[in-house]
């Protein structure tokens, strides 16, 4: 029997919450991410009013013909910012593309940030004016949730509340609109295409929308994948690589990946939209001390979360 613990819990009880529900937050947060790396998350405070406006527009946006997706594809941005098309990512490990094409958003910080030339500009799409409001303010959203969670997770991990708070202040996080495309005749399609293959994430968390549709799967430990369902408008978040390595395995950044739906329903679109949450590029992902000790030897060498991004992106075949 698998021991899949995807506890569903309420941001809110951490945000204006008494003492003790704080601690309950953490300790479950911390617990499903020592033991299955995912949680769901509801109060999270994206309304059902901004999401169903999120998706009419994400849809919109990979319904504009091939040729205006494609005036938004620029090599130069390895796929950070703007539309990345069909057969373009592969995860890591494997020699087929999904069968996904995507949109990303990136940072925007005020012009006297000192982190203002970290970021290329946000690619504005001209024929959907909504689209760019409505992602920049879903960005900014999640964010905001996301901070909520990383101090969660810092007293989880006995670090002061605000650890992250720093780290992630105009951090290089990636807002990702994605469309698993329509297969009209699934035998044309290579053997072992999926929609995305198994994969971890690289970032400190995610925090996902739930999708237009079934699919999403987790690895559990004993080597079963296992559905990741999401109730209504709740958001889905797992754990990324770069949290990993700062606590030494200690949260485990779960392997998940999305699969193809039956035949007959291969003609369908799925959308979804994952927010992977990144710190500045600067912070150091050294194990914490507090995670090393005889039982628990050091797993990696110490690089930064800029150097690590890069070698990540070359991996998955974005950045060349
Ligand atoms: O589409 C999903 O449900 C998950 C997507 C995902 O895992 C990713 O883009 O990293
Ligand atoms: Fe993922």
């Amino acid at each position: 029997m698998n021991t899949v613990n995807i506890p569903r819990l309420d941001l809110n009880t951490y945000i204006n919450g008494s003492e003790e529900q704080r601690k309950e937050f953490s300790d479950n947060i911390g617990k499903a991410f020592n033991e299955t790396g995912f949680v769901t998350i509801t109060n999270h405070g994206l309304s059902k009013q901004l999401i169903d406006k999120l998706y009419e527009q994400v849809k919109a946006l990979f319904a504009l013909p091939e040729d205006v997706k494609l005036k938004y594809e620029k090599a130069e941005l390895a796929g950070q910012r703007g539309y990345t098309s069909k057969n373009k990512e592969t995860a890591k490990g494997f020699k087929t593309p999904d069968l996904k094409e995507f949109w990303q958003i990136g940072q925007t910080v005020s012009d006297d940030a000192p982190e203002k030339d970290d970021y290329p500009d946000n690619l504005i799409v001209d024929e959907l004016p909504e689209f760019n409001t409505t992602t920049l303010e879903v960005y900014k959203k999640l964010e905001a949730a996301g901070k909520y969670l990383l101090r969660a997770i810092a007293v989880y991990l006995n670090l002061p509340e605000n650890y992250f708070d720093d780290k992630v202040e105009n951090g290089n996080s990636i807002l990702r609109t994605l469309h698993y495309f329509p297969i009209e005749n699934p035998d044309a399609v290579p053997a072992d295409a999926v929609r995305a293959g198994a994969h971890e994430d690289i970032n400190l968390i995610t925090l996902l929308i739930g999708a237009s549709a079934d699919g999403l799967e987790l690895l559990t430990r004993e080597g079963n994948w296992f559905p990741v369902k999401a109730h209504g408008e709740d958001l889905v978040v797992n754990v990324g690589d770069m949290l990993q390595r700062l606590t030494n395995n200690k949260l485990k950044s779960t392997t998940h990946r999305v699969v193809n739906p039956p035949r007959e329903e291969m003609k369908n679109s799925r959308f979804s939209v994952p927010f992977f949450l990144h710190p500045k590029s600067g912070m150091d992902l050294s194990s914490l001390p507090s995670t090393i000790d005889a039982d628990h030897p050091k797993l990696y060498a110490d690089i930064t979360a800029g150097e690590y991004l890069d070698e990540r992106l070359r991996e998955i075949g974005l950045k060349k």
